[in-house]
């Protein structure tokens, strides 16, 4: 024995309307998608076809119904029953199943949205050589079907839809929202549509490049539509097209900085009907500095209409979108460098994070992107040709620390430490394997000072061995050099990984037994110590290593590693500022008593 499944048409409804469709203001759009695949189906035989739709809401049918009218190929009895009363069966599925491309709908269930809004669905239809037949579906899942009589037939082939509104939800049948819905999905189609007299379908889509609107034109058109759909005019428009999916578009460079965390949302239409307004994953991740709007014949929509369906055709549409924004930066590096410069003045986030595994990115942000160098803004092609060998540091912090030294020096560095710039800068032998890149850290820098002549070191061993006394306790190492700018007393200098190991050492001190064990794993074997380098070509310190006076040298040492600390912009610890303390207060007694 077999059976046939039943149908409740009211839970059906229900999931449609609480699980399927984000509001019940979509039965506009599946309506009119209907009414434009009817008439596309009447033009496939028939290319002179009259194409026309006409939404009528209560105010002018006067009887509280909505009706949606078109031209299109009607159905007779028999397609009634097959394609209007079951549902998930369309007309719109070639003979495997497959949506046929041509038209919008193709799940067979467009027609049951009306019944989030409608008790009762009455459809009049004629096909051609038919007799016009009337529908009613009523929601808890009766319908009834016969011909028309006389005096009720249809006077030409075509389909009028009428919606006798639910209790409660009339308000989405009035006129102000039939059309303001009606515009919002339907502003592009091919096929005008009208609510009353009022034309719906209204002037160029933003996709549309006529040969015959000239360019300045065109522009005009588009920066009015961003700023109306996107609420900015764009810093440039960039023109889409992806043939494999029928898609064609624009993409709006945002004007300002985006942020790359916050989401982006395209506006996409499929033949030329608005699917959604935000869609998010069109483009790919570092794409965040545009928004588009495309129109697609070939990807497929979700059965909800309101999201695209991930599958291989959207990956390479995604990865051909991208290459269309490269394409783009590429050519204006060619053609207009100072309006890429503009541009990634307000977009650098996004191209470094592309540049950082695409090469002709990092070529564009090498050629034209401004990095902060110890000898003024240069891009990392005019570094290269100047320095040759690209030094630079991986943190702000060493860059403040060691950028006047090292320039007093000669040597050139770089400041990669904003987000991406040392990752770019290492990978500069990806584009050219002649390019040299180095790290400076504060000891490569410590060994590029000047050392003494042995007589002088000599002389200044006392020094040395007070002032290592004095400061071992704070944990530093004490060096004498002779370095530019003669104005600097002493340098105080720490490296990344010093850094990190003072900090474990710091932790370890104030930790329980159990935690300074840990972080004593961490440290065992490590003798990295920031170094204080005291300037044997600075006045102050020869007077220093000259007083033979050690308490007054001590208190000296004190507050030359202070300073040192401070313009290497060093957090002062508890021991930092007691040394402070005791160095001021120990030179102003000294000077005070010098005075008495
Ligand atoms: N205005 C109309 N003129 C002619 N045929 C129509 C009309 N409206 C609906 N139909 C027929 O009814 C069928 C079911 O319509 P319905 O809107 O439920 O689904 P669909 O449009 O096929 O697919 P989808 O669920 O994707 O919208 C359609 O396939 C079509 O054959």
């Amino acid at each position: 024995m077999s059976y046939t499944f039943h149908v409740d048409l009211r839970g059906i409804v229900d999931l449609l309307s609480h699980h399927l469709y984000a509001s019940p203001r979509v039965y506009v759009r599946e309506l009119m998608q209907n009414a434009v695949d009817a008439i596309t189906a009447r033009r496939s035989d028939d290319p002179g076809a009259p194409g026309a739709i006409r939404i009528h809401p209560p105010e002018s049918t006067g009887d509280g119904t909505l009706r949606v009218e078109d031209t299109g190929i009607g159905l007779t009895e028999a397609q009634v029953h097959e394609l209007l009363a079951t549902i998930g069966r369309s007309s719109k599925r070639d003979d495997l199943g497959f949506a046929r491309h041509e038209f919008l709908g193709q799940f067979g269930i467009g027609l049951l949205s009306c019944f989030l809004v409608a008790d009762e669905i009455r459809v009049r239809t004629r096909a051609a050589g038919s007799p016009t037949v009337e529908w009613i579906g009523y929601a808890d899942g009766r319908y009834e079907l016969h011909v028309a009589p006389a005096g009720r037939e249809r006077p030409e082939q075509g389909t009028t839809v009428t919606l006798v509104p639910r209790r409660g939800e009339e308000h989405w049948l009035r006129r102000d929202a039939v059309r303001e819905i009606a515009s919002l999905y339907g502003s592009m189609l091919p096929i005008p549509v009208h609510v009353d007299d009022e034309p719906i379908t209204v002037g160029l889509a933003p996709w549309e490049n006529d040969a015959a609107e000239p360019a300045a034109t065109r522009r005009a058109r588009l920066d009015a539509y961003a700023q109306e759909v996107f609420g900015f005019t764009p810093f440039d428009v960039i023109d889409l097209a992806v043939p494999a999916a029928g898609l064609r578009g624009v993409a709006f460079v945002l004007p300002m900085p985006a942020n790359p965390t916050s989401r982006v949302a395209h506006r996409v239409y499929l033949k030329q009907m608005l699917l959604s307004e935000d869609i998010e994953r069109l483009l790919p991740e570092w794409a965040f500095f545009v928004r588009c709007v495309v129109d697609t014949g070939e990807l497929r929509p979700t059965a909800s209409r309101e999201a695209l369906y991930e599958d291989a055709l959207l990956d390479q549409v995604r990865e051909s979108l991208g290459d269309s924004l490269r394409g783009w930066m590429t050519r204006l590096g060619r053609t207009d460098p100072h309006r890429l410069q503009a541009f990634l003045r307000v977009h650098h986030l996004g191209v470094k994070a592309l540049a950082v595994h695409d090469d002709e990115m990092l070529r564009l942000v090498e050629q034209w992107w401004p990095f902060e160098t110890n000898m003024g803004p240069l891009t990392l092609a005019e570094f290269r040709e100047r320095h040759q060998v690209v030094r630079y540091t991986p943190s702000v912090d060493e860059f403040r620390q060691l950028a006047a030294v090292a320039a007093a020096q000669g040597i050139a560095v770089v400041n990669a430490g904003y987000v991406y710039d040392a990752e770019l800068t290492s990978r500069l032998s990806d584009l050219d394997s002649t390019i040299v890149t180095e790290v400076l850290t504060a000891s490569d820098l410590a060994t590029r000072l000047e050392p003494l002549d042995p007589d002088v070191e000599l002389a200044v061993r006392p020094f040395l061995v007070l002032a290592q006394r004095t400061l071992d306790r704070l944990g530093v190492q004490v060096l004498v050099r002779a370095f530019e700018p003669a104005s600097m007393p002493a340098l105080h200098l720490l490296d990344g990984d010093t850094a990190l190991a003072v900090d474990l050492r710091q932790g370890q001190e104030q930790a329980d037994e159990l935690w300074s064990s840990i972080l004593g794993t961490f440290t065992q074997g490590r003798d990295e110590r920031p170094q204080l380098v005291f300037n044997h070509r600075n006045p102050l310190v020869r007077q220093a290593i000259a007083t033979g006076d050690d308490e007054l040298t001590t208190l000296a040492i004190e507050g030359l590693y202070v300073q040192a600390l401070l313009l290497g912009h060093q957090p002062l610890r508890p021991a930092d500022t007691a040394a402070l303390n005791q160095s001021f207060l120990g030179l102003l007694a000294r000077a005070m008593g010098g005075a008495r």
